[in-house]
């Protein structure tokens, strides 16, 4: 059994309910897993206690939320030195095309630059349209900018979900197979350090 750790970042819950869905499939293969927002982290919380990583975060206007990036940028190393995994979701990537392909890419191409951070492995996965929890403007901004490039007309009365969940299963059971069989090579250089050091304190 591993312990694995699903933090993720989201604004509208998708992207929790995914985390929760990978949560599912790890405990399915009977390693411990542990789901936690980066809007709620707990005070105690050691990345370093995990055999490996995972990381989720939503798309909006085109970005991560700052959350996410800090969470990232706090935890590099200790994320680094042990398998990581990083999925993102977005309505962009519910629809494949030419041009929603680009944006899938910019966002996460964005990312890494920001954070510094390359995941071993990738995932993007599309979200959903929650009209029933958007304000009048979020609603409107969302129907003329987003949904009209990447879907075409929806009807604002409801919400849609267009997260692919076996792509979401297929992700998280091959992330797991991958640590299992001690396959992925964690970045050399973090890792140069080594196991912790005894202090003398
Ligand atoms: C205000 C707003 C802006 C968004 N901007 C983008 C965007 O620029 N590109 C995109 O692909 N999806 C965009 N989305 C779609 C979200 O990524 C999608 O709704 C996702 O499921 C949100 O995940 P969450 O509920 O975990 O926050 C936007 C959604 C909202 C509400």
């Amino acid at each position: 059994m591993m312990s694995f750790l699903v933090a993720y970042g989201t604004k509208e819950g998708q992207t929790e309910k995914i985390a929760e869905r990978i949560v599912a499939v790890l405990d399915g293969r009977g390693h411990e897993a542990t789901a936690v927002s980066v809007a709620d982290v707990p005070a105690d919380l050691s990345v370093a206690d995990f055999d490996a990583v995972l990381v989720g975060s939503s798309i909006h206007m085109g970005k991560h939320g700052t959350k996410i990036h800090r969470f990232v940028r706090e935890h590099r190393e200790a994320l680094e030195t042990r398998p990581n995994a990083f999925f993102q979701v977005s309505l962009s990537s519910a629809f494949p095309s030419e041009e929603s392909d680009a944006h899938v890419a910019e966002y996460i191409e964005e990312f890494v630059e920001n954070t510094g951070w390359e995941p071993d492995r990738i995932g993007a996965f599309g979200g959903a349209l929650r009209y029933s929890k958007y304000g009048f403007f979020t609603r409107m901004m969302m129907m003329k900018r987003i949904t009209r490039e990447t879907i075409g007309e929806t009807d604002t009365s409801r919400d849609y979900e267009y997260t692919d969940w076996d792509e979401v299963e297929t992700f998280a059971a091959d992330f797991a197979a991958l640590v299992e069989a001690g396959d992925v090579a964690v970045n050399d250089d973090v890792a140069a350090g080594g196991e912790p050091e005894e202090t003398s304190v």
